[in-house]
Order: structure tokens, then sequence, then C-alpha cells
């Protein structure tokens, strides 16, 4: 079993693969959005042999276009009054069933590429969560790393001085991601309040709650994926009780996945930043990283000053050496490759859930899926964050802001229905247990249907 589906059905097959040479041509120059449109593509091949007015509506050709890319310069000046110029994106890809929705990144490996991958999978996912988000993604090549705060507000405010005439409450609404939290959008929604003279807060979520943020945005991507993991076990006669969990990352995602799969009774015992990995066989102190991390911005080593029994080891990708009986990878895309997945795989880890955006390579989910190493995709499992943030906009078009028990009993529910979905929909096509099939599937109808219903544009 693999991600590329198999199909008797000459037309669907002839259909796909076309779709897919032409956008090969048109973006040779960029592999990461090719990898996720090929991931989505041939998947889709048993639920287009079923409904060939998919094909007939040309839908595939349609849905890897998007709506509109922005492009601009965001120029601001460093604490030595240096002008320094960043390039800013927003890719606005499909919005049938809602608003653009999706995070903002700022890290220096930013590009096109990155963002068109980002936004493309962003449809599927913000279609799952039964939502009414389209599909959104944005950020900068912008290194938010030694900056300082001045820096970051100046930055912040530069980039949304462009970004503000393209975004609103009922048109796209930007949030977090890598090197974008609740400080960066304070300073966000700060200049696009100033800009626009009107508070509206529905505009970007990840918000602070004192100011319209809603409770258990922090901690949603982490515990949702916990929660997906629950049902995987579920399925499986298994709990996170005792297991030996391995979480790649450090950030906001790794931590809250962490908390939660502690909580319901497993040992976490290694974590990651970009430098290197911690490995502690006592399972890790969760306060000491949350110190390091979220107060003083410091290197995962500095985990050995609270820890000295503990290990750290250079370079990020060694960490799934560590055996595991589920790994959770929460840092960034592709940092799982065929070589690590075999490890995984000799190891004997059961479980594999992406709280990271495609964090596994084409390879490595092909090895998952081939040896019964249960796998959970990054467009169900890390789902979580954008479901809160679209009940965050609930929250503030309501001018009402909900108890942290309400959003994460929602947040729960929520995670139930996509692993159900998702699994449902594997079964229904043919392809029992493959949940990249099945998630694919049950995204793209919601999407592909409203694409029928509202005619061709
Ligand atoms: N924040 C969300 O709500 C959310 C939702 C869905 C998916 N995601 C995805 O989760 C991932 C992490 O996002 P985040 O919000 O936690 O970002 P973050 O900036 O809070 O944390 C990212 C973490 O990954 C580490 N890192 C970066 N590159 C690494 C590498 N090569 N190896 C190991 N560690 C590395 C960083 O040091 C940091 O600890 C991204 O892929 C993001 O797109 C985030």
């Amino acid at each position: 079993m693999t991600t590329i589906t198999t199909t008797n059905d000459t037309r669907t097959k002839e259909y796909i693969d076309n779709v897919f040479t032409r956008l090969k041509e048109k973006n040779s120059h960029q592999p990461e959005f090719l990898q996720a449109a090929e991931e989505i593509l041939f998947s889709l091949a048993p639920v287009l042999a079923q409904h060939p007015e998919y094909i007939e509506h040309n839908i595939l050709e349609r849905i890897v276009e998007p709506d509109r890319i922005i492009s601009f310069r965001v120029a601001w000046q460093d604490d030595n009054n240096h002008v320094q110029v960043n390039r800013g994106y927003r890719v606005q890809f499909n919005n049938v069933i809602g608003p653009y929705k999706g995070g903002l990144r700022f890290h220096p490996t930013v590009n096109e590429s990155i963002m068109k991958f980002l936004a493309f999978e962003q449809i599927f996912k913000n279609a799952l969560t039964g939502q009414t988000i389209g599909g959104g993604k944005g950020g900068s090549d912008f290194n938010p790393k030694g900056k300082s705060d001045a820096e970051i507000m100046r930055f912040c405010q530069s980039f949304m001085s462009e970004l503000y005439r393209h975004i609103g409450p009922d048109v796209d609404v930007p949030a977090g991601d890598i090197g974008v939290g609740a400080r960066e959008i304070g300073y966000m929604w700060g200049q696009y309040k100033r800009l626009r003279g009107a508070y509206e807060a529905g505009v970007l979520t990840g918000k602070k709650p004192g100011y319209g943020g809603s409770l258990a945005r922090k901690e949603a991507t982490g515990y949702g994926l916990v929660y997906f993991v629950a049902e995987m076990l579920h399925e499986k006669g298994e709990s996170f009780v005792d297991k030996t969990v391995v979480v790649s990352g450090s950030g906001n995602v790794a931590i809250y996945a962490i908390e939660k799969a502690q909580h319901y009774g497993a040992k976490v015992v290694a974590c990651s930043d970009s430098s290197g990995y911690i490995y502690d066989a006592d399972g890790i102190d969760l306060a000491a990283i949350k110190e390091i991390k979220e107060i003083k911005g410091d290197r995962i080593q500095s985990y050995l000053q609270y820890r000295p029994n503990a290990e750290y080891h250079e370079g990020c990708t060694n960490i799934w050496s560590v055996p595991c009986d589920i790994a959770l990878p929460c840092a960034t895309q592709n940092e799982i490759n065929g070589d690590s997945a075999r490890l995984l795989l000799a190891n004997g880890t059961k479980f594999v859930a992406e709280g990271a955006n495609m964090p596994s390579d084409l390879e490595a989910i092909n090895i998952y899926l081939e040896n019964d190493i249960y796998f959970g995709p990054g467009k169900a499992a890390n789902a979580g964050g954008v479901a809160v943030s679209a009940l965050e906009m609930a929250q503030n078009s309501g001018r009402t802001a909900w108890s942290f028990q309400k959003v994460d009993e929602k947040l729960q529910e929520i995670m139930k229905a996509i692993y159900a979905e998702s699994k449902e929909a594997a079964e229904t096509y043919g392809f029992a247990g493959n949940l990249v099939v099945g998630s694919n599937i049950a995204g793209f109808r919601k999407v592909a249907d409203g694409m029928v219903a509202e005619g061709v544009y």
C-alpha cells in the first residue's frame, strides 16, 4: 500500500498524469509545492474514477492554481538605523468554502514554493475541520533569530503596512506559524487596526486572550495532534499509557504535544531544535523546556543545565534514531526522509503522526504504509490549530469569549470527527487503514463539490 493509488480507469489515470505533467512544466523550480501536489493528486484516483464529474469540470487543474499570489517588499530599520529589505508573501489559494485562512511563517528559508505548498495543503486541512474556511498561507524570509523586540515590532509593522489591504475578517484571516507567535500577531494586529481605523478582531487569529484571542489556541495544534493519535491508538486497542514518545521541535506545536502526551501517561524522551536534540531517559522535564524556549529563547542544549543526566546530540535529524513507540514530528517540512523512516521501522515504532506540515517525504510515507506503521498525515493530525482559529473567528464575530474547557471540548470533538471521516473515506474508496488517501479524499470532496456548485472561475 502506498500513497500513489492505482486505478484501472484509463481516463482517470491519464487525466491525473496530464495535470501533474503540466504542473511540473509550469513549476519546475518549486520542489516543495510539486511534492505536496504529487501526494494529493495521485491519492485522488479512486474518487475521480467514481465521480467523473470532477474530471468534466477539470477540478484538478483548477485546484492546483492559486487564486492569486501576492509578493511585496518589506523594508524596515534595524537597531543600528540600517535599512533592511525582506520579501513578504501571501498566497490566497482557494476560498470556495470560506475566507482564505492559514498562518504566516517568518523564516529565512521562506520562498514561493514553500508558501504554495503550505497554502495548498491548507485547503484540504481546513475543509477537514468542517469549518467554513478556505486555504491560504503567507510569510517572509525575515529571520527573527537574534532580533531585538523593537526590531521585531518594526518588521511586523512594515509587513502589515502592505498586507492589510489584502486581508479582512471576511476576506483572508492570517495566523501564526514558524517564527510567528502571539507577540508578532500582537504587533501586526496593532498596525492593522491603526491603518483600518476599525476594530476588526476577526482579521487575525492567535491573538492573546485579553484582546480577542481564544483560550486554548496556543495549545490547540499540539493537544489536537495528541487527541488524533489517541483515536489511532484506540483503533488498535492501545493507549498512550507507558508508551515511549519522541517529539521533534520544541516550538509551539511540540511543547503542547509533549504536555498532552505526558498528561495521557506517555513518557516523552526526546525533543529538538534546529541545532540538535536532547535525550532524557527519565522523561522530559517540560517546565524546563518551556522556560528555555518560551521565556529565555535559548538553545535546547541548555536543557543539560536543568537535567545533567540527559544527553545532547548535535544535528536534529538524528533524533529519529531514538527508539520509540510513537513518533511525532513537530518541527518542519521534510525532516524525515527514507533513511530516518527505516530507522523508526527498525526500532519498532508503530505510530507516526505529523504535528508539522509535510515533515515526512514521499519515500518515508511509503515506508510507513508498506510496513504497517499506522500513519496520521499532517493535514488531518495537525488541523487542531486552524480549527481553534476558526473558533476564535466565531468568538470575535459574536463579540464573546468562551472558557478554556468549552474550546478544548470542541477541539476534541473536531479531532475525533476528522479521524472518523478520514478513516471512513479510506474504507469507502478501497484503501482501509490508509489515512493519507482517506484525509485527502475527505477534504477534496468538500472543496470539489463547492467548485462544481459555484461555477467556472
Ligand atoms: N502553530 C500552529 O498552530 C501550527 C499548526 C499546524 C501546523 N504547524 C506546523 O508545525 C510546525 C512547527 O510550527 P510551530 O508553530 O511549532 O513553530 P515554532 O516556530 O513555534 O517552532 C518551530 C520549532 O522547530 C524547530 N526547528 C526548526 N527547524 C528544525 C529542524 N530542521 N529540525 C528540528 N527542529 C527544527 C525550531 O527550533 C522550533 O523549536 C511547522 O511545520 C508548522 O507549519 C503549526
